[in-house]
């Protein structure tokens, strides 16, 4: 399989409160972006890493994160878009036609394990598309605009979806053109390739794989680093 990541980090990290962006915010002594891109480095089948990012961080994101940690594979800084989905587009139309695989990864989950990357990749190449995810724990309520409960799904059919997401390379290319072509704008990419009535295969991951939001998650994630 040859495959790349796209691992998205122009976002503006205004949940956060900081005036650092959040992926640059130090955990163990290293960038949460750091984590983040070495377990694509150290994986095979991943020939090159597109990191996208702002404009205005072009720059140190070169020297502080791509320079100063040296990772093996080939890496390409690319600008990202207003949009979480703009910046994942313009990844995914930088990476290799070489490419079958594209994995697409959060720059703010830095604390995702290489075995659930291997078994998304091997299940992207059975299904063309799988993403990873954990069961929910808590009860979802689906609830009206005064926020009254309207109805509660069966918890068994609830999953929380994380990424990595990964696809055909083509596939994830000619949902996100369908996508910008129709003006939808969704909070992941699978659901991008759903709309193409593709079926996404949901690959069981951990809760440890945290998406740093809010300033109480760079605790949680500090403890789990510690481990
Ligand atoms: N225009 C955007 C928005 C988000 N992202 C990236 O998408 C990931 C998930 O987004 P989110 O957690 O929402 O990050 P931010 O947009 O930075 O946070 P906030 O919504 O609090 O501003 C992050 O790695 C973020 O850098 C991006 O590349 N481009
Ligand atoms: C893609 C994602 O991480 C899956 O959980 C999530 O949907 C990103 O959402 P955000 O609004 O950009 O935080």
């Amino acid at each position: 399989m040859i495959a790349s990541a796209v691992v998205v980090a122009a976002g503006k990290g205004t949940r956060m409160g900081q005036t650092v962006n959040k992926v640059y915010i130090h955990l163990g002594g290293k960038p949460v972006l750091y984590y983040s891109l070495k377990v694509f480095d150290d994986i095979d089948c991943i020939k090159e890493i597109i990191v996208v990012v702002s404009k205005e961080e072009m720059g140190y994101c070169q020297q502080n994160v791509i320079k100063k940690y040296s990772f093996k594979k080939p890496i390409k800084l690319v600008e990202g878009g207003s949009e979480r989905q703009h910046s994942v587009y313009n990844g995914l139309i930088n990476t290799s036609k070489h490419s079958e695989i594209v994995a697409i990864h959060d720059g703010a989950r830095p604390l995702i394990d290489k075995e659930i990357v291997l078994n998304t990749l091997e299940q992207a190449y059975v299904y063309k598309a799988a993403a990873v995810g954990v069961p929910v724990k808590d009860t979802i309520k689906i609830v009206d605009e005064d926020n009254f409960i309207v109805s509660t799904p069966d918890r068994k059919f609830l999953w929380a979806i994380q990424t990595p997401q990964v696809f055909e390379r083509g596939l994830i290319i000619d949902a996100h053109q369908k996508a910008i072509k129709e003006g939808f704008i969704g909070t992941d990419d699978s659901v991008l390739v759903e709309r193409l009535d593709y079926k996404v295969k949901v690959v069981e991951g951990n809760y440890k794989n945290i998406k740093i939001t809010t300033p109480e998650d760079l605790i949680v994630a500090e403890a789990f680093l510690k481990k």
